[in-house]
């Protein structure tokens, strides 16, 4: 008996890994299809010659991607070219917390901006750094590379971002191995495979990354419009300190967020992003409507 991961699934067969950085092409046994459990990429199994016989407990359990185990989610932002958006931020941020998952955000792309524009840019970013790790980096010039592959290292991770981002450019310069042009990563990224659910662990440094587009569509379908306070876990961290305990931050006398936003501890960008993602879950929840 043999202790691995699944990195890979192709027409029910599973491809695990194990410490030693083997490879095993593996089939289920029946008992799993028998109680309806699904294994997916990123599940720790045991396993025998030709069969996987037990499935360890899920840290995390994605459907979208389909996925378990995540560690983090890179998030990546280009400073420039789409220009950086601090609502974009927020959301994927806002997306990333309902899921229990962490968050380094990678700031891409720095090549692209002058030293007084990068130096603004960082001012407002700092107050994110006290809750996230913040990465600066260019896949261009390769700068600060080193800091992604620390932070990832042994992990699993999965990519997050806008389209045209740098998320692939990243992914080649971590990887020169893969040697694939970017628009064929992009295509490994899984363009038209999400009907087929397809998802695969590959190298990426010292860790693993999904080849998949993670949180790439920005879906509040699934949140609800109580929760969102606690994925904005900084004003989560203060709203003790609101006068009503249920604070939802927007129209309550005594709030503390109000408070730091007015004083500019919170910066203003943040607040308003909270009070757009709030009104967007809003108007696809039908049942709110009603009562307020
Ligand atoms: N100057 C500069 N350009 C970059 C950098 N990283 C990526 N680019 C360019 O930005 C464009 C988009 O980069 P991609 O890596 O394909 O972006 P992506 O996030 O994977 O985009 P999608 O596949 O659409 O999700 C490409 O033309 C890249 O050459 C960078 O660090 N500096
Ligand atoms: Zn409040």
């Amino acid at each position: 008996m043999k202790k691995g991961r699944i990195i890979k699934l192709i027409g029910g067969l599973y491809t695990v890994i194990d410490d030693e950085g083997q490879r095993f092409t593996l089939k289920p046994l029946g008992i799993f299809r028998h109680r309806n459990v699904q294994l997916k990429v990123g599940d720790v199994v045991d396993f025998n010659e030709d069969s996987i016989t037990k499935l360890y407990e899920r840290r995390n359990d994605l459907y979208r991607p389909f996925i378990a185990n995540v560690d983090q989610v890179l998030l990546v932002n280009s400073v420039k070219e789409p220009d950086f958006s601090f609502l974009l931020l927020d959301k994927f941020i806002t997306l990333i917390e309902s899921n229990h998952i962490d968050t380094i955000i990678i700031m891409t792309k720095v090549d692209l901006l002058s030293d007084n524009e990068l130096s603004d840019l960082k001012e407002k970013m700092a107050y994110y750094e006290k809750f996230y790790p913040v990465i600066y980096t260019s896949s261009k010039t390769q700068d600060n590379l080193h800091a992604i592959k620390e932070i990832t290292k042994n992990k699993i991770n999965v990519l997050a971002g806008q389209t045209g981002a740098g998320k692939s450019s990243i992914l080649n310069a971590m990887n020169p191995k893969l040697d694939i042009r970017t628009n064929e990563i992009s295509k490994a990224l899984g363009r038209g495979k999400h009907t087929t659910r397809h998802v695969e662990l590959i190298e990426f440094g010292e860790g693993y990354i999904a080849d998949t587009p993670g949180f790439s569509n920005l879906e509040f379908q699934d949140l609800t419009l109580e929760n969102i306070k606690y994925y904005f876990i900084d004003f989560f961290q203060l709203s003790h300190k609101c006068k009503f305990n249920e604070c939802s931050h927007i129209h309550e006398p005594g709030c503390e967020i109000k408070k730091q936003v007015d004083k500019g501890t919170i910066i203003k960008e943040r607040y308003e992003d909270y009070i757009n993602i709030y009104e967007e879950v809003k108007a696809i929840k039908p049942k709110y409507r009603r009562d307020k």
